[in-house]
């Protein structure tokens, strides 16, 4: 058994999203968001759940800041939801949803915790849909405009910016699968999506070096799974190459750092992408201070020629997570050090990784020894990646909070604290008391 030190100043933390965790959809003056409208659409989420009162954080932010605190966070990742502070998308401003923001941002300030802010995770105006939402090429000057009031806002106390939250699953889960807001199934949309939040992102980011914001530092947050071949032949190399170029990282820093999609993404799926999106490139083209990385788990694939990207996903028999994710903790080594060699970006943070466990109070604790089993292999494995070169500078948990999983509800609970949610009590579980302890002595004995 030896002890190993993660670098100085790593930024160890935990993150949540607007619409899953605040409740109080509409206090205040907030519009209505698209997750709002699709939670209330009998059918679309397991046992009806919505966010109307979720963890309840907009009201108890304080008790969770302190919660922080107690277990010695250094960061806090959360997101902005636009609709609380333009109930339209644009123009009117409220002036009591960015209030609330600027107590929160205040409020973790006062705790010695980092904010960490995400623009985007999904809860996008519901006008704005109205409108064709993120398949109308306007969207990138609507989100450019609310990322520069944000930046006007909170730029004098908030330096670490991420503009989208895994516009993949905005793109495709959104608009090919429908199992997310807004529940479209259209390809070709899906990709138009995928496009035009990469015109809304750098349009942000270039706002945000006008906003001049002191260490400032702005990037984007990527969904990945991990996808191996099959086998050793050329046809499951080539299809898990198409995968991991159109489902991970690639898909949006292969425009963002050399102004074009991934070659599979070319080659395969060139006739979904909008028509010229060529003359877009240059303004995609933009630098960036740092990429985070979700990830989660990781799969094999097959040749498929039935499958519109040539390939299918097949599990291995290792043991799951409560999401039927297959834990695989070499993946997360492979996506974090295929990200410092395919793209060598300035900075790395892990902004998601984290489990779902069929979490159960006992005696007022909940001992849940396979989560912390989850994340003691994936530090080892950030360990590792930091030891072969990758810049990596800080690890958010996903999630502080038991929270409203999307489509499945209150059903996944991935907290590091549970949440009673007849009675909105929190319980620190083993696994924040044990994560607590990791960041104190900033290393892992292994
Ligand atoms: O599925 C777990 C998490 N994955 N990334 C986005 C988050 O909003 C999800 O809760
Ligand atoms: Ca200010």
């Amino acid at each position: 058994m030896s002890t190993k030190y993660f670098p100085k100043d790593f930024l160890w933390g935990a993150a949540t999203a607007s619409y899953q965790i605040e409740g109080s959809p509409l206090a205040d003056g907030a519009g209505s968001s698209i997750w709002h409208r699709f939670s209330h659409t009998p059918g679309n989420i397991l046992n009806g759940d919505t966010g109307d009162v979720a963890a309840d954080h907009y009201r108890r932010y304080k008790e969770d800041i302190a919660l922080m605190k107690e277990m010695g966070l250094k960061g806090y990742r959360f997101s902005i939801a636009w609709p609380r502070i333009y109930p339209y998308g644009k123009g009117k401003i409220n002036v009591k949803g960015m209030d609330f923001y600027d107590r929160l941002v205040d409020e973790l300030l006062e705790a010695g915790i980092t904010p960490f802010i995400t623009l985007y995770h999904w809860d996008l105006p519901a006008t704005l849909q109205d409108l064709g939402g993120w398949a109308n090429r306007d969207i990138a000057c609507w989100f450019a405009d609310y990322a520069d009031y944000m930046f006007q806002r909170l730029g004098d106390r908030v330096e670490n910016w991420s503009t989208l939250n895994e516009p993949w699953v905005v793109a495709f889960v959104g608009h090919l699968f429908g199992e997310h807001a807004p529940g479209m199934k259209d390809i070709y949309s899906a990709f138009l999506v995928t496009h035009n939040q990469l015109r809304a992102h750098s349009k942000a980011v270039r706002a945000f070096r006008e906003a001049n914001i002191a260490n400032g530092k702005i990037g984007i947050t990527l969904s990945n799974t991990s996808h191996d071949p099959a086998t050793d032949s050329m046809e499951d190399k080539i299809a898990a190459k198409v995968a991991h170029e159109w489902n991970n990282y690639p898909l949006f820093l292969h425009p963002i750092y050399y102004g074009d999609y991934p070659d599979t993404v070319k080659e395969f799926l060139k006739e979904y992408l909008p028509k010229n999106y060529y003359k877009d490139m240059e303004e995609i083209k933009e630098e960036i201070d740092f990429v985070g990385i979700n990830y989660y788990s990781g799969d094999l694939v097959k040749f498929d020629p039935d499958s519109p990207l040539g390939g299918k996903s097949v599990k291995r028999g290792l043991p799951k997570t409560e999401m039927g994710w297959e834990i695989y903790p070499e993946g997360f080594y492979k996506i974090l050090k295929g990200l410092q060699d395919e793209y060598n970006p300035k900075e790395v943070y892990v902004t998601e990784n984290g489990a779902a466990f069929d979490d159960k109070v006992e005696n007022g604790e909940v001992h849940d020894h396979k989560r912390i089993d989850y994340l003691k292999k994936h530090f080892e494995m950030a360990h590792k990646a930091i030891e072969d070169g990758v810049k990596l500078k800080g690890y958010f948990v996903w999630s502080l909070l038991d929270n409203f999983e999307w489509a499945f509800g209150y059903s996944k609970r991935f907290g590091i604290v549970y949440v009673d949610y007849n009675t909105q009590k929190r319980i620190i579980k083993d696994s924040g008391k044990w994560y607590s302890q990791i960041i104190k002595n900033n290393s892992l004995d292994f």
